[in-house]
């Protein structure tokens, strides 16, 4: 393996389904070590890429390379040194939990240094492991799903939706598991619709949209640039009411009050303007991080800075 490549490249991938786009000239570097998030809303373009870097589905075009390697050509060579839990986990149902990691084991083709303490820190007891997959609940198939991901210790993870029906418990200890593979130096990609699960684990962000990259973000950049929100109050009683050039903050309306998101280098000029009309209250607050991430959803021209 070619230690001093990125973990991922993606060149201009694009993965089309017929006419429909799956993603389109997607170009993403995560570096070694990094955990890496991978946001955007239903259908953005998230499994599609994520299939493709572990060699499942074959790029219309564009130039994928995993640890340095091609996911296709080198899938032999790629797959001990590659953790993966799919977002839709297909299981033999007639294989008892035990028999399900073997056979996957054999099928990443690497030792599993690490399976009996997973099992033990993810509560996969000797009995569980005893009963057949069709027995198990969804909760139990995805803790099955993380402890064959991390059993042969992967140089690189790569998780599709991986809190999907783990308990508050269980997620805790999953947060766990990945920061101790950060602190050995593993990488990590996950992709998630989940904001706070990002914001906590992961350094920088890609977010995707419509099969498109829309940035590549620190995460603590994105915290700094997001919107603030603009409380005001009036006091004539009349309500609901234009604003004018502020109409392009989605005002919401209750009643006398009304909220606007407002970007952070404009928020002097919409209060110069709003003032001028009767308000009693005026707060101003940082938006939540979830705010200013659904601000780039619905922002396709949102400046990129990685
Ligand atoms: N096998 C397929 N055949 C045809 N179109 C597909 C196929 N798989 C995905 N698509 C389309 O590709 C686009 C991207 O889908 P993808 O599953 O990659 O999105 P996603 O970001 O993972 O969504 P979600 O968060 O809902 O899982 C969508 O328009 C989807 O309809």
């Amino acid at each position: 393996m070619q230690r001093a490549t990125p973990a991922i490249e993606l060149n201009a991938l694009t993965k089309r389904y017929g006419k429909t786009i799956g993603v389109e000239r997607l170009d993403i570097t995560v570096n070694r070590g990094e955990v890496f998030g991978f946001l955007g809303p239903n259908g953005a373009g998230k499994t599609t890429t994520i299939r493709c870097l572990v060699g499942l589905l074959r790029p219309t075009s564009g130039r994928v390379r995993v640890l340095g390697l091609d996911p296709i050509a080198d899938h032999l060579r790629l797959t001990p040194a590659l953790g993966y839990l799919p977002g839709e986990l297909r299981l033999y149902p007639e294989l008892t939990g035990r028999q399900t990691l073997e056979l996957l084991a054999d099928l990443q083709g690497a030792a599993v240094p690490r399976c009996a303490e997973l099992c033990e820190r993810l509560a996969l007891s000797d009995a569980v492991l005893g009963r057949r997959v069709l027995e198990y609940s969804r909760g139990m198939k995805q803790k099955l799903g993380l402890v064959q991901a991390l059993q042969h210790d992967p140089e690189l993870v790569v998780l599709d939706e991986p809190t999907e029906g783990l308990d508050p418990l269980v997620q805790e200890t999953f947060f766990e598991l990945l920061a101790e593979a950060v602190a050995a130096g593993r990488t990590v990609l996950l992709s998630s619709h989940v904001l706070p699960e990002v914001q906590r684990t992961c350094e920088r962000v890609a977010i995707v949209r419509d099969g498109r990259l829309v940035t590549v973000r620190r995460v603590a950049a994105l915290r700094d640039a997001r919107a603030r929100k603009v409380r005001l109050t009036f006091t004539d009683g009349q309500g609901r009411r234009p604003l004018g050039a502020a109409e392009e903050w989605a005002p919401k309306w209750e009643g006398e009050q009304v909220e606007l998101l407002v970007p952070p280098d404009q928020v002097v000029g919409a209060l110069r303007d709003l003032l001028t009309l009767p308000v009693g209250d005026l707060t101003v607050e940082e938006a939540g991080l979830d705010e200013a991430f659904l601000d780039f959803y619905r922002h396709p021209d949102a400046e990129d800075q990685p």
